[in-house]
């Protein structure tokens, strides 16, 4: 695999910023000590038959980071955040979680995590405050302490005052909000959330975000969690794009998006099979067809526009020039776009009744 041409090769930054590292393929990643590593991940790999849906990844999440998976469907994240929570055994490999081994200390891992996944296990039938009260149980907080820790999550979450209400009655951001409320609950070290807005509208999207957001302050709380959203991804402090059981690359999303380089350029013109070939014979640039024209990638797209209106044998209805986003560098350094990625992904998974079977 290559990286985006001409574009120096992003670090894969570990915590404590020690040293470059190369990144694609399986990047050599050096990792810290995994004594100051909240999560700690060397060549884990997880088979389900002959399949390998995690591939050998390797990375670390610093104490008090927000870290995400960002891929497609079907890209291993799950399978990764399943195996860091010790609900899934890997193949082979090592990861620490808080310091601990999530197959030889199962339960000292599970007490310093909360999990936040993609279906509800809420008990609709049950209160919020009900619901709480249970989980309190289950992790065996003393009750005067899980009082005070229900009234402080609720209140975080935006429901202290719904707390009385049945759980059945509330909205799908209202129950998605409720339980990362549950999952803070016992005050964990790392809080795992497998596609926190998955099924919600934008806006209810935007206002889960917007109690993440706040939760980073307030608690101090390593957050790891996975989207297949471009736009959730910016939330992180760091990513890994991952693709195919593999990380492609990690960095700041404002280190990726640098590493792209190149400004995206969308044109209509009167003729787009005609402009796509000009294209390729006069500048060399390889233009993607959509419904609504066509899109390149260049360096320096306002410079590069004057030139396209003298050269391009064909008349120019529109330009619009756009600086790179996480899309464009899931596309650099993987060949396709997500949604490319996801259609093949869901085509492939189709034919598993297991996916079926898991999907809503
Ligand atoms: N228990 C299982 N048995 C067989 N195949 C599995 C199992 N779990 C996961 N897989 C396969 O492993 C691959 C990765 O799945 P995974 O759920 O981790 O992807 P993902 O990136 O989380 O995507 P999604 O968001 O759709 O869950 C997929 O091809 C999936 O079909």
């Amino acid at each position: 695999m290559t990286g985006p041409s001409g574009a120096p090769e992003p670090a894969l930054v570990a915590p404590g910023g020690a040293g470059p590292r190369s990144l694609l393929g399986s990047p050599p990643v050096d990792l810290p000590d995994p004594a100051e590593a909240a999560v700690w991940v060397r060549d884990l790999t997880r088979r389900f038959g002959s399949f390998e849906a995690v591939r050998g990844i390797r990375f670390a999440v610093a104490p008090g980071e927000t870290f995400g998976f960002l891929g497609p469907n079907g890209a291993g994240k799950s399978t990764t955040i399943a195996m860091l929570c010790t609900l899934l055994r890997p193949t082979s490999g090592t990861a620490l979680v808080g310091g601990y081994d999530v197959v030889a200390a199962r339960a000292e891992v599970r007490r310093r995590i909360g999990l936040v996944f993609q279906d509800t296990t809420l008990d609709d039938y049950l209160t919020a405050e009900e619901n709480l009260r249970f989980h309190a149980e289950l992790y065996g907080l003393p009750r005067r302490q899980a009082a005070e820790r229900l009234d402080a999550v609720l209140a975080m979450v935006g429901l202290a005052d719904r707390r009385r209400s049945i759980v059945r009655t509330f909205s799908g951001g209202m129950k998605r909000r409720l339980e990362i409320a549950r999952g803070l609950l016992h005050s964990p070290r790392v809080l795992f959330l497998d596609e926190p807005t998955v099924g919600l509208d934008p806006q209810t999207r935007a206002h889960i975000w917007e109690y993440v957001d706040q939760l980073r302050q307030a608690e101090a709380i390593t957050m790891f969690l996975t989207t297949h959203y471009m736009d959730e991804a910016e939330h992180c402090d760091r990513i890994a794009i991952v693709d195919q059981g593999r990380i492609v690359v990690m960095d700041t999303p404002e280190a990726l998006k640098a590493s792209v380089g190149q400004d995206r350029v969308e044109i209509q013109t009167a003729d787009d099979a005609r402009a796509a070939e000009a294209l390729a014979e006069r500048f060399g640039i390889q233009a993607t067809r959509s419904g609504e024209g066509l899109t390149f990638h260049v360096a320096g797209g306002e410079s590069f526009v004057p030139r396209l209106f003298a050269e391009l044998p064909v008349t120019i209805a529109s330009v619009r020039i756009a600086r790179p986003t996480l899309d464009d560098v899931f596309m650099a350094y993987t060949g396709r776009s997500i949604r490319d990625a996801e259609a093949s992904a869901g085509e492939r998974l189709g034919a598993s009744p297991w996916v079926r079977a898991r999907r809503r």
